[in-house]
């Protein structure tokens, strides 16, 4: 569904990403995970075309990304930092989208946004909403257009632990119809029971890619903190 081939990217002198090659399929809920600056959101800017690789390539859907812009119409994003225009309320950034993709056959799905009850702060305008109720619009925006690849850039970081527990339900229920879900997180313990398969970036090089099934039993540890530290310290 998603396959980077030898992606470099830099950054002046910095190299961000290093030779990245990566394959993932329908069905899979996938951690991307790795210390800050790691190359986490700038491997997911490439996927969006937001950041043109120096070399290499990705496809989504067997599609170079690079000719073809009309792919993203299958992805659902949550970035980590999102900005909406401050004096538009709720109900106008919503519609607003809505018409901006008004040329997609798919289907709305509304259910996070009622699950958040977003529909009673609809009259409220962006500059005066409190970090959480953003992130509730931005992850409602995320799976408004029910896109087969949603990616979600720490999609917890602010939300109350109800919420949390209502977005990881979604994610669940998604990843049930075969959606591909790409998560980061630098909170472990909110990807357990969620992920089936880990990423692990550090300074730009793909480090691993393992399924959490071969890396619990590899470790001996249930938890993902725990199998994490456990790598962690037989690569020290
Ligand atoms: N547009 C840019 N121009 C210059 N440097 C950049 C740019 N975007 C990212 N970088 C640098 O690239 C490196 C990787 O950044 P990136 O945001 O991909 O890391 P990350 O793994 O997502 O980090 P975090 O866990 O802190 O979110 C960092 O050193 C960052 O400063």
């Amino acid at each position: 569904m998603i396959i980077a081939t030898n992606v470099n990217k830099r950054f002046g002198r910095l190299q961000v990403l290093s030779d990245i090659s990566l394959t993932c399929n329908k069905g899979q809920t996938i951690a991307l995970i790795g210390p800050n600056g790691s190359g986490k959101t700038t491997l997911i800017k490439c996927l969006l075309g937001m950041v043109i690789p120096d070399s290499g390539f990705m496809t989504v859907n067997n599609k170079n990304i690079a000719r073809d812009w009309a792919y993203r119409e299958q992805i659902g994003y949550m970035p980590q930092i999102s900005r909406f225009p401050d004096n538009m309320t709720i109900e106008q950034v919503i519609d607003m989208v809505k018409d901006i993709r008004s040329g997609s056959s798919r289907h709305l799905d509304e259910e996070l946004l009622q699950a958040f009850d977003l529909p009673s702060l609809y009259g409220k305008r962006m500059r005066t909403l409190s970090g959480g109720t953003r992130q509730k619009v931005s992850a409602s925006l995320a799976f408004l257009f029910n896109p087969d690849i949603l990616i979600l850039d720490e999609p917890t970081a602010g939300l109350d632990p109800l919420s949390s527990e209502i977005l990881k339900e979604k994610i669940q229920k998604e990843k049930s119809k075969g959606k591909l879900t790409m998560i980061t997180s630098h909170v472990l313990s909110d990807l357990d029971d969620l992920v089936s398969e880990i990423v692990y970036l550090q300074e730009g090089k793909l480090r691993f890619h393992s399924s959490v099934s071969s890396l619990q039993k590899d470790t001996g540890e249930e938890k993902l903190n725990k199998v994490m530290a456990r790598i962690m310290q037989q690569n020290r």
